[in-house]
C-alpha cells in the first residue's frame, strides 16, 4: 500500500480550492445557491460541509430521499447532517415514484440493477425540480475513485452541474472530512450506494477502496505500467487489469454522448 494522505497544509489548500470552486460555479451561473442530495454517506456529507463553508447555510438546500431499501440509520444520519449544517431540507419518499415507473413498465419489476438505477435517476429528477424552482445548481458528490471505475448511475447520481470533490480519491475524502470537522462516525462509515438492500461498494466492486485508490493513483492516473504497479503494491496482475477494464469500459459515462462527425 502507498500513503496517499495529504499533509495538513495540503488539506487546507484543497479545502480552499474546493470552496472557491463552488463559489465560482454558482456565481458564474448567476444562481442563488445549490441543491444537494444527502444520503448520510461520507461523500454527500463532506460536500455539504464544503458547500456551506463556500456559500453559507442559506444558499444550500438538502434533499433526503428515502426509498424502501434505505436504512433508517442512513436516513437519520442524512437529516442529522442537515441539522448540524443548519440548512433547509426536505424529506421526500421516492418509492411511490418507483412504483409509478414500474406500473408504466412492469417488465422491469424484480430487475435489481435496472430498478436500483431508476432510484438514482428519480433522485436526479427531484434534485433538478428543486434546482429549477429555486434557481440553484445541483452539486454532485462523486469522487475520483467512483468516477474512474464508473461506479455511479449514468444520468442518476452522475446528473449534476459540478463535482466539487471529483478529484479526491475515496481515502482522501475521508481525510478531508475529518479535517473539516465531519463527526468521526460519519467520516468512517462503510460506503454504500443503497440502491438495493445490503449493498456495499467494496463488495460490488470486488476490491477495497484502499487498493483501488492505490491502483488509480499509480497506474490509471499515474505513470506506472501494470508490471511496475504490481511490484510497487505487491499485488497480482489480474487485480490491476480488472481496474483497467472497469476504467476503459466506463469511459462513456465520463464523456458527453458522441454524435457522428459532421459531413464535409
Ligand atoms: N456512488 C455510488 O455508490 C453509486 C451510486 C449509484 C450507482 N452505483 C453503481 O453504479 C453502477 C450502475 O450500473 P450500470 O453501470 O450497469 O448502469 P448505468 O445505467 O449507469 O450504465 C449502463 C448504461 O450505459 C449505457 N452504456 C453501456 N455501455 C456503453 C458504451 N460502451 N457506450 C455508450 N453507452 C453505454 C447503456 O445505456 C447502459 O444501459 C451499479 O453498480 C451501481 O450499484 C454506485
Ligand atoms: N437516500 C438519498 N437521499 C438523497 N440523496 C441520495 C440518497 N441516496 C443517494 N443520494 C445521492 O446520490 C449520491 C450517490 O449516492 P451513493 O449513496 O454513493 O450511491 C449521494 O452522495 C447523494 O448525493
Ligand atoms: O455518496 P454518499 O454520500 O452516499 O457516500 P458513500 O458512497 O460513501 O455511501
Amino acid at each position: 500500500m502507498i500513503d496517499l494522505r495529504f499533509s495538513e497544509a495540503e488539506l487546507e489548500r484543497r479545502r480552499d480550492r474546493i470552496t472557491e470552486f463552488i463559489r465560482h460555479q454558482v456565481d458564474a451561473a448567476g444562481a442563488d445557491g445549490v441543491v444537494l442530495g444527502l444520503s448520510g454517506g461520507i461523500d454527500s456529507t463532506l460536500t455539504g460541509f464544503l458547500a456551506v463553508e463556500a456559500l453559507g447555510a442559506d444558499c444550500v438546500h438538502g434533499l433526503v430521499l428515502p426509498a424502501t431499501v434505505s436504512s433508517e440509520g442512513h436516513m437519520s444520519d442524512a437529516e442529522r447532517v442537515a441539522q448540524i449544517l443548519e440548512i433547509s431540507y426536505d424529506v421526500i419518499e421516492i418509492e411511490p415514484l418507483v412504483d409509478s415507473l414500474l406500473s408504466a413498465y412492469p417488465e422491469a419489476e424484480g430487475d435489481r440493477e435496472a430498478v436500483g438505477n431508476a432510484r438514482a435517476r428519480i433522485r436526479a429528477v427531484l434534485n433538478y425540480l428543486v434546482a429549477n424552482h429555486e434557481s440553484r445548481l445541483v452539486v454532485g458528490t462523486g469522487n475520483r475513485s467512483e468516477a474512474a471505475v464508473g461506479y455511479f448511475t449514468k444520468y442518476g447520481d452522475g446528473a449534476v452541474d459540478c463535482h466539487p470533490i471529483g478529484n479526491l480519491y475515496k481515502g482522501q475524502v475521508r481525510q478531508l472530512a475529518h479535517h473539516v470537522g465531519v463527526p468521526e462516525e460519519l467520516a468512517e462509515k462503510t460506503a454504500t450506494a443503497e440502491l438495493w438492500a445490503d449493498q456495499t461498494d467494496e463488495d460490488e466492486l470486488g476490491i477495497s477502496y484502499e487498493m483501488l485508490d492505490d491502483i488509480l493513483a499509480t497506474h490509471i492516473d499515474g505513470p506506472l505500467s501494470v508490471a511496475a504497479t504490481c511490484r510497487l503494491l505487491e499485488i497480482d496482475e489480474e487485480t490491476v487489469e480488472m481496474v483497467r477494464r472497469m476504467y476503459e469500459q466506463t469511459e462513456h459515462k465520463r464523456n458527453a454522448p458522441p454524435a457522428p462527425e459532421p459531413l464535409e
